[in-house]
């Protein structure tokens, strides 16, 4: 079994409209898949504890999950040179008048935001858009090969479910890493472009909405976990953007046996929501005017057993796409503070937006 047999396999899917998910993990050369034998819709309960979930931003909503026990899972090893350099050409139609509105629109969330966050309600809220790029021929499995390709050190996916969708994806950001009952996760928040020459420096609202999701993730693990340890605050790079980010361990207390219960106080975390959470998802829901879906839930291998070790390997889902025959909507957004401006939180998105028109253009 060789990758071509993998992307063969995958293609048989897509013809045969059965949900599958292939991916590439950031420090592993290798690409993993379930493919699933059947085409409906399983979610994450009692039935069904483990194999590959897909979650939206807004968790009273329905969360998918590819199960172990109903779909093939293997992984192959890539070896170097192996994915070979593909050219996607895709037609992107950007109308300027669209263009300024869109710009408009998101000023005036950003605006509305910093008044809410003066008035006291709410410290942080991450506000996003969706851009729509057409292209006469988007072909997923082209798209996931370029992002494999061009970033080695992001959780690269492509997703399919008949009754879903298709997403794909390059991911800086985990949400949590489950090995028995130790855990790690990270705060990543705070964006600049990357600049080849010289040291990143971080402004103090950057520095701020990064403490807030680090202090956020400390105080909502403690209560279930001991033994916290908390890196120092390093500049991590993604693509040819620059974040910040703080890892964090520990070891969860032995009553939490079930994964949920920690992604229950984690997702979603200040990173792509806010805080207080429960005021800025509402904020979020209420003023937005789109529907995330998938974009800012979280994906990965759940509850997957191997050499004794129970293992969950969870990513928030940024930098994604979602193709709808030949409409691509990329999704993106960037964290609000009283410090915000909103000329710079527009451009924030924009650069954002490079990541996947890397692979498109
Ligand atoms: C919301 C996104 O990214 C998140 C928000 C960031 C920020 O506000 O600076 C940085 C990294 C992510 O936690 C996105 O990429 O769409």
């Amino acid at each position: 079994m060789n990758v071509e047999d993998v992307y063969a396999n995958i293609q048989e899917q897509l013809d045969q409209e059965l949900p599958f998910v292939v991916y590439k993990k950031a420090a592993k050369n290798q690409l993993q898949c379930f493919l699933q034998q059947n085409d409906l819709w399983y979610e994450l309960d009692d039935d069904f504890k483990s194999g590959f979930i897909f979650a939206p931003f807004d968790n009273a909503k329905k969360d998918v999950l590819i199960p172990l026990d109903k779909s093939v899972h293997y992984s192959v090893d890539i070896t170097p040179g192996s994915i070979q350099k593909v050219n996607v050409f895709v037609d992107v139609e950007e109308d300027a008048l669209d263009k300024q509105e869109t710009k408009e629109r998101h000023r005036l969330l950003v605006n509305k935001a910093i008044q809410n966050i003066k008035q006291g309600s709410i410290k942080k809220v991450v506000l996003s858009r969706k851009e729509e790029v057409k292209s006469p021929e988007a072909n997923p499995l082209f798209i996931f090969k370029r992002l494999v390709e061009k970033y080695p050190k992001a959780f690269v996916y492509l997703w399919y479910h008949p009754k879903v969708g298709m997403w794909l994806g390059a991911t800086p950001e985990t949400l949590l890493d489950v090995q028995n009952d130790q855990f790690s996760t990270m705060a990543l928040a705070g964006t600049q472009a990357y600049q080849s020459n010289g040291d990143a420096t971080w402004d103090d609202k950057e520095i701020e909405e990064q403490e807030i999701v680090t202090e956020f993730i400390v105080k909502a693990l403690s209560p279930i976990s001991s033994n916290i340890i908390s890196s120092k605050t390093y500049t991590h790079r993604a693509g040819t953007l620059l974040h910040l980010r703080t890892d964090i361990k520990g070891d969860l207390n032995s009553e939490v046996s079930e994964i949920e219960n920690v992604i229950k106080v984690l997702h979603p975390t200040p990173a792509v929501c806010g805080l207080p959470k429960d005021e800025a998802k509402s904020f979020i829901l209420r003023n937005e005017g789109y529907d995330r879906k998938f974009y800012t839930g979280f994906l990965g291998e759940l509850n997957i057993q191997s050499d004794k070790k129970t293992t969950s390997n969870l990513f928030v889902n940024l930098r994604c796409m979602e193709i709808e025959d030949q409409n691509i909507s990329l999704y993106i957004g960037g964290g609000i503070t009283k410090d915000s401006d909103p000329d710079k939180e527009w451009e924030e998105t924009v650069r954002k937006t490079a990541t996947m028109k890397n692979v498109l253009f």
